[in-house]
């Protein structure tokens, strides 16, 4: 049993070896020949995986450590028999930090509370459910958009976009990518969108770089509008407009779901999927994987109040760390990749244990997503 895996899958050459002979390979591309004896192959979301990648190797199963599947012609997959799986949610969490990082970044600039503001998520799955609980348990409201869950019936109050453009003082994309269909996200921000947004309003897009149309949010910022646009992905990739990340009040290489904890859960959850394809049982567990994190314990005095709540997270993740990086090296022929190719350690807040004299404040650290205990 031969398996390709990305180069940029920790913890991979480590888990597949128990299932066959390991080889890593770069991503972008493929190199052709690997694939004539693979019988399983592993990516990330910089590889399409297509007809023209697969055809005519002896390819079984396709393995995505990745929420997205846009990078994936799943039907064709399904139609040559070969069996797939993603990892649906293993970097939700980390997503809803990288937004949250952004907005106590914003919220320090422009002097804001963002318990007084309106937050506005369009896509609640994974990544936007999570983002909603967070908010609310801090007291943030929130306003959702999802049409298909709303079609499903699903609890909860569900808004059209439109209600969101309006009323909402950030609006933030977690939708899949999808270029066609009754639920097109595809250019879901466009021109006429962007012109509706009321001034001084947050675009936060951690999604795919197309649910946003980048000439025209560029073209609305050229032309004086009012916005502060926090950007992860681009459309394109990894050939971002440079006069884009200019304009963006923060930029990243598209590394919004980049904790440790979230590669290594996409890395578990492909090796499980592979394990059950095979039918060999194959399990394993965050625990055995992670090192200890570098920042293990703080002990926090008296109550938590926004600043205290912004030093705290940026402490686990300041989303700066990610952003000027970006900024020195976007020019540079391979710099986005390499970026994201070398990215340094990264925790959720869940690995910091904040020790709190106060119980509320513990007891608030828990619900956002912190290990608090009150002594
Ligand atoms: N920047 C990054 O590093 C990361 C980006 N992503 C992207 O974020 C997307 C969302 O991630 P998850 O929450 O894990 O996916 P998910 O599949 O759990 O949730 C997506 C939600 O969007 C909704 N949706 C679909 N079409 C919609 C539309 N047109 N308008 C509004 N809602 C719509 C779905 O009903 C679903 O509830 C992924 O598909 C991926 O493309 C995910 C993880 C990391
Ligand atoms: O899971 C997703 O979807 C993402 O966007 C990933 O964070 C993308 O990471 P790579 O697979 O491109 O390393």
């Amino acid at each position: 049993m031969k398996i390709l895996v990305d180069e940029n899958m920790p913890y991979a050459e480590r888990l597949f070896s128990r299932l066959g002979e390991v080889r890593a390979v770069s991503g972008r591309p493929v190199p052709p020949d690997a694939l004539n004896d693979a019988d399983a192959l592993m990516v990330r979301s910089v590889t399409k995986v297509n007809a023209e990648l697969l055809a005519g190797t002896p390819v079984r199963f396709v393995g995505t450590a990745t929420a997205g599947t846009d990078h994936v012609d799943e039907e064709w997959l399904a139609q040559q028999g070969i069996g797939f799986s993603a990892a649906p949610g293993c970097n939700a969490i980390a997503v809803v930090e990288y937004v949250f990082s952004a907005l106590m970044l914003l919220a320090e600039r422009d002097g804001f509370d963002l318990r007084e503001k309106t937050v506005g998520i369009v896509g609640v799955g994974n990544v936007g459910g999570r983002l909603d609980q967070r908010l609310r348990a801090l007291g943030v409201k929130t306003l959702l958009c999802d049409p298909p869950r709303a079609e499903r019936g699903d609890d909860g109050a569900f808004y059209p976009l439109e209600t969101l453009v309006k009323d909402a003082d950030v609006l933030t994309f977690h939708t899949p990518l999808n270029k066609s269909g009754p639920y097109q996200s595809l250019h879901l921000a466009d021109a006429e969108l962007l012109a509706a947004l009321p001034d001084n309003r947050i675009l936060i897009n951690a999604s795919r770089g197309p649910v946003v149309d980048n000439a025209a949010l560029l073209q609305a910022l050229e032309g004086g509008k009012t916005l502060s646009a926090v950007l992860d992905v681009w459309e394109p990739e990894p050939a971002l407009s440079l006069p884009l990340l200019a304009r963006a009040d923060i930029g990243t290489p598209h590394i919004a779901g980049y904790s440790l904890e979230g590669k290594a859960r996409g890395t578990t959850q492909v090796f499980e999927a592979f394990g059950a394809f095979l039918g060999e049982p194959a399990q394993a567990s965050l625990s055995e994987l992670l090192p200890p994190p570098e920042m293990a314990s703080v002990r926090l005095r008296g109550k938590l109040n926004q600043d205290v709540l912004k030093r705290l997270i940026h402490l686990v993740y300041d989303v700066r760390r990610d952003d000027a990086p970006l900024r020195r090296v976007a020019g540079e022929a391979g710099g986005f990749d390499r970026l994201r190719k070398h990215y340094p350690e990264r925790r959720e807040w869940s690995s910091l244990n904040v020790v709190c004299d106060d119980g509320e404040t513990a007891a608030l650290l828990t619900a956002l997503g912190f290990s608090a205990s009150a002594a």
